[in-house]
């Protein structure tokens, strides 16, 4: 049997996360597996879980360890046979440290993008709430302007992509993000990836 790959990739807020993950996994036939998408998911199925999970959502907030580990690892488990790339988990020490007691990872990518690319990016950002898709006014244009390929919905502006938000956003992230990273570092399987604005 081939041996399995198992990547996570990170970034701050609008470093095409979700972009890039999608087209590495169509290019290695790797599963794209997404925090968010589970997270809608469960949002939809309207349990209680879901409930709870909203209301973080809702105010961009990071839902709580417990609840996101609960969430992901049952899913991850489900895949055990398979080679995955992973958006959006672990965000945090203590959900890479339970990352970590299921699988190894073999492969964290971590997304390095300058500032005024980042706040470029995000102010051209559209989102298809219901499915997270995701447009970009100059790079990757809906066929309708302001509507979803595929449903012919609306597409909407987080108002926290606009740019008062973003410095606190990105502050968040680097404060988060670093012992996860650090962690990955001593491990020896992150390489940093630098991406400049095309
Ligand atoms: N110009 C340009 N835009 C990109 C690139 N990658 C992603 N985007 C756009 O930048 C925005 C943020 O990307 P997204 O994948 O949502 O980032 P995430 O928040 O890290 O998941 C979206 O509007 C994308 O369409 C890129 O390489 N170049
Ligand atoms: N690993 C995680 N830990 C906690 N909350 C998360 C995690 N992943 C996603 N979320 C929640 O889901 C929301 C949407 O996530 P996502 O679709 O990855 O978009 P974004 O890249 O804009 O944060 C986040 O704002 C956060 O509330």
């Amino acid at each position: 049997m081939a041996k399995l790959f198992r990547a996570a990739i990170m970034g701050p807020p609008g470093s095409g996360k979700g972009t890039i993950s999608k087209r590495i996994a169509q290019s290695f036939g790797l599963q794209y597996l997404s925090s968010g998408h589970y997270l809608r998911e469960s949002i939809a199925a309207n349990t209680e879980a879901g409930v709870l999970v909203r209301t973080y959502v809702d105010r961009s907030m990071l839902v709580p360890d417990h609840v996101m580990t609960k969430l992901m690892l049952p899913r991850l488990e489900n895949m055990i046979g398979h080679s995955w790339l992973l958006d959006g988990f672990p965000r945090t020490l203590s959900q890479a440290q339970a990352l970590n007691n299921l699988c190894q990872l073999d492969l964290v990518i971590s997304l390095n993008i300058p500032y005024e690319t980042l706040r470029e990016r995000l102010s051209d950002r559209l989102i298809h709430p219901a499915s997270g898709r995701v447009y970009n006014m100059g790079f990757n244009k809906p066929q309708v302007q302001g509507k979803d390929d595929i449903t012919g919905e609306p597409l909407v502006q987080h108002d926290d992509d606009k740019p008062e938000a973003l410095m606190t956003r990105l502050r968040h992230y680097k404060d988060v993000a670093k012992p996860v990273i650090d962690l990955y570092k001593s491990q020896g399987i992150l390489p940093l990836i630098f991406r400049y604005r095309d």
